[in-house]
């Protein structure tokens, strides 16, 4: 199924904007799974397994696995969400970006050896950078805008000359994206919670494209703004993650438990603003 189509469905059945991010940190496991060569598959199967009903995807964050040579148990968790929760889209974050020869493999990466539904991607090397993930057109290329990090503004906030006039370079991508690179309709733009009136602006540039908003959660990143400045006519258009305040509500034998107090939560706080 296209990833959009299955996001849209996700959106309405779940009622849910939510995106939980799967950001194991082996040093932050729960005691009991410390140690367990199986330790990272198994705390995200049960924080998939306890929040899937209330989320719209999920986003498992590739470093995280790479880091720790986990990547088979990452192939393993997304056939687990496929096998158990096939209605949930998975977002391969992953932020690549490279030349067209080198992208192909990545995008081989993401979309055969994990089936993942969609990836985040760096437009930063331009077009042909970003041809080889637009080439699967069922696969959703989520494209880096206007990021949630302070750094964020080192680049992506300097003003540039553009075909459309002068603009800050987070505008100029987000209207390419909108205007060319999204022929077939499975772009998105990642737009970070911590800065709504960029969300507002780029919700403005862009129509009803999803936008990705890390932020909430640990990093501070206002609710009921990030929904003021982006949600589309019908409520939704918004994957909202939160990673870390999920993951680790509880650190003890009944994490899962936490984690879907805190999802259910979450859902609920960005329900009330829709
Ligand atoms: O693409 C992303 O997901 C992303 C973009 C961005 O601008 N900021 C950002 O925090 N992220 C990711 O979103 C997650 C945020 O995690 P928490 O801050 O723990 O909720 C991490 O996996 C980040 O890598």
């Amino acid at each position: 199924m296209h990833f959009m189509t299955a996001l849209q469905a996700a959106w309405q059945q779940r009622d849910s904007l939510l995106c939980v991010g799967l950001d194991p940190d082996p040093a932050k496991l729960p005691a009991h799974l410390q140690g367990r060569p199986d330790a990272i598959f198994e705390f995200c199967k049960a924080i998939v397994d306890a929040t899937a009903d209330l989320v719209c995807c999920f986003k498992p964050q590739i470093a995280y696995f790479a880091a720790h040579r986990a990547e088979d148990q990452l192939e393993a968790l997304i056939a687990h969400i496929h096998a158990v929760h096939p209605a949930t889209p998975v977002i391969l974050d992953a932020k690549r970006g490279d030349i067209g020869s080198t992208a192909e493999q990545y995008a081989v990466e993401a979309f055969e050896r994990f089936k993942a539904d969609a990836i985040t991607v760096n437009p930063y090397m331009g077009r042909d950078s970003v041809a080889p993930y637009l080439a699967w057109p069922d696969k959703g290329v989520i494209l880096l805008c206007r990021t949630s990090n302070p750094g964020g503004s080192d680049l992506q906030f300097l003003e540039v000359d553009t075909p459309h006039g002068r603009m800050k370079l987070y505008e100029h991508v987000a209207r390419t994206v909108a205007e060319d690179w999204n022929a077939s309709g499975n772009c998105g733009l990642v737009v970070g919670a911590t800065f709504p009136a960029e969300i507002a602006r780029v919700r403005e540039l862009t129509g009803d494209m999803p936008l990705l908003v890390p932020g909430i959660g640990a990093q501070g990143g206002d609710i009921a703004a990030t929904l003021a400045a982006g949600r589309t006519a019908n409520g939704t258009g918004l994957m909202i993650n939160s990673s870390r305040a999920v993951l680790y509500a509880g650190k003890g034998e009944d994490f899962a438990d936490a984690a879907r107090q805190v999802a259910l939560d979450t859902r609920d706080a960005i329900n009330a603003q829709r």
